[in-house]
């Protein structure tokens, strides 16, 4: 884990409450949705692939959205979704894995479980198509990217620079997130993507994450090299229907 840099306080207290979170008892073994072959269709229909995300709230958003989180993933994927990133995060994002549960029964896309996931038993608490591993946050990347893939997870490995985005291709990620939210100040550059996603291989899977708040911002990551776009507070602002389809359809 390289926390050398100063974090913001909120995400040290989302640190600490993921230590804290206990695991599962049972390893899971999972029949993953292909997120490669999601993002392909989209591709093939000439629409923009966008990962919409169930995120009720969060330390940089103010008040909390109320509405059934299930109704919520419905209306993204009519809208359009080819992903859904469901927050797991209780404390501060105002998830739950039972809320990934019934998003998951009930759609046919691919689910990300969006967390803070710090230790192995933490992947054995609820299934999803897709889980999240943060490179700054996690000891040993080879291992968990590893022991997520045998269960049959798609990893997702987030990067904020081009020395985690190295760490991320040699633990074998193919599927990189490179996140334009500073988790040291909280501030968002999309700069950030153009920058990292320079240095990263062909034949990894690119997604642009946070910030992403109008179409000239999904054409800038796109020039820039987003296989696909992760955006949570611009569609949870309003109708999410409505909002998916504008930026699948940008
Ligand atoms: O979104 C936050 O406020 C936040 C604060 C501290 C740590 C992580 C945070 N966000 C996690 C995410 O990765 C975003 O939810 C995701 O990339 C979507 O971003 P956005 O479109 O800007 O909501």
């Amino acid at each position: 884990m390289n926390t050398s840099d100063a974090i913001a306080p909120a995400v040290e207290s989302i640190l600490d409450s993921a230590r804290e979170r206990e695991g599962g008892d049972e390893r899971l073994s999972i029949e993953a949705r292909s997120f490669p072959e999601a993002v392909a269709a989209t591709e093939r229909e000439d629409r923009v692939p966008v990962i919409s995300e169930v995120k009720p709230t969060s330390p940089t958003t103010e008040g909390v959205r109320e509405d059934d989180p299930v109704e919520l993933a419905r209306e993204m994927v009519a809208g359009g979704a080819t992903a859904l990133s469901v927050l797991t995060e209780p404390e501060h994002f105002g998830g739950s894995t039972e809320t990934l549960e019934r998003v998951r029964e009930v759609v046919d896309v691919p689910v990300l479980r969006k967390d803070f996931i710090l230790r192995e038993d933490q992947f054995d608490v609820v299934e999803a198509d897709l889980i999240l591993l943060i490179a700054r946050f996690v000891d040993d990347l080879e291992e968990l990217v590893a022991a997520a893939t045998d269960r049959g997870f798609q990893p997702l490995v987030e990067v904020h620079t081009a020395e985690e985005l190295e760490e991320a291709i040699d633990a074998g990620a193919d599927i990189v997130g490179i996140n334009n939210r500073d988790l040291g100040k909280l501030e968002v550059d999309l700069a950030t993507f153009e920058r990292v996603a320079a240095k990263a291989p062909e034949d990894v899977l690119l997604i642009a994450e946070s910030g992403i708040s109008s179409g000239e911002d999904v054409r800038r990551m796109r020039e820039a090299g987003a296989d696909a776009l992760l955006i949570g507070t611009a569609i949870m602002d309003g109708d999410v229907r409505e909002n998916t389809r504008e930026f699948t359809t940008t």
